[in-house]
């Protein structure tokens, strides 16, 4: 039970945006995806939600070809939160987070629609926006309605322990534009999703301290190809970052955390 690519393509006018790419996500696991701008991670995260289809290779959601999933059914077993930036919506909030039931309509009630909804909205932290139009909320507040629209997506059907088909909850930089109290909060979230639903989180992650603190692997891209894929800690190594980003990265030791922190080597450290 696994979501995975094998070998895959992706082209866009003759151009390889993903090249030869193979990673597998397992339940209860957190997989960062790491890499420069424009190396392929969107473009991967969306082949791997079935909204792109690749040229080449597979993906497989729970050993099917996603080809052959039935939209719905994939809708049921895996939910993306992508960039922020391409949505509108002219609702209220609640009804925005509603939408992640969609997939469930025929086969839930409205009352466990409702409770998931206000369960989500509570640990999203938006409750306090829950009656406001969606149009009219900053960055960081859409963030964080579309966080609770993934999760209702993702919870399903509560105590369903029947369903044999692992989920995936797939997440675009969900803590750009976000404060850093909210980051800290979604991550937790995600970790928290992925240790007690066992559901796969893959998700896209600029920030190196965020990946080392919270991933338990790390798939590294970049110009459309795996540069390094492994355990977060053979990864997250100043060399291969500094390589890959071409800037000097370094690690300094944190005497209050578990593990080193991870720094560009042109910040002033101290005055
Ligand atoms: N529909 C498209 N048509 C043409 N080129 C595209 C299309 N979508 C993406 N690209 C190009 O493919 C490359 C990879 O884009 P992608 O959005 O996957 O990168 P990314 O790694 O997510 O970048 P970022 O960190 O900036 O979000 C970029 O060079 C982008 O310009």
């Amino acid at each position: 039970m696994t979501l995975c690519a094998q070998n895959v393509r992706f082209e866009v006018r003759g151009r390889a945006l993903l090249d030869d790419v193979s990673i597998t996500l397992h339940p209860g696991e957190v997989l960062a995806v790491l890499g420069p701008n424009g190396a392929g991670k969107s473009t991967l995260l969306k082949v791997l939600a079935g909204e792109l289809a690749p040229a080449g290779g597979r993906v497989t959601q729970n050993g099917v070809d996603i080809g052959h999933v039935p939209a719905l059914v994939l809708a049921q077993n895996r939910a993306v939160m992508p960039q922020a930036a391409a949505m509108a919506f002219p609702f209220i909030v609640r009804d925005v987070v509603m939408l992640g039931r969609a997939p469930f309509r025929k086969i839930s009630s409205r009352h466990i629609d409702r409770d998931l909804v206000e369960k989500a909205i509570l640990l999203a932290d938006i409750g306090h926006l829950a009656d406001h139009a969606y149009p009219a909320l900053s960055g960081g507040e859409k963030q964080r309605v579309h966080l609770a629209r993934a999760l209702v997506q993702l919870w399903g059907m509560p105590n369903n322990t029947t369903s044999q088909s692992a989920r995936f909850l797939l997440l675009d930089e969900p803590t750009a534009g976000l404060d850093i109290g909210h980051q800290q909060g979604l991550l937790a979230i995600a970790r928290r999703e992925a240790e007690d639903h066992k559901t796969g989180v893959l998700m896209i992650l600029h920030d190196f301290n965020q990946v080392s603190g919270y991933a338990d692997r790390v798939v590294v891209l970049r110009q459309g190809k795996v540069v390094a894929q492994g355990p977060t800690d053979q990864v997250m190594r100043p060399d291969l970052l500094s390589d890959v980003f071409e800037s000097p990265i370094r690690a300094i030791a944190d005497p209050d955390g578990a593990r080193d922190i991870l720094v560009s080597s042109n910040a002033p450290v101290s005055r």
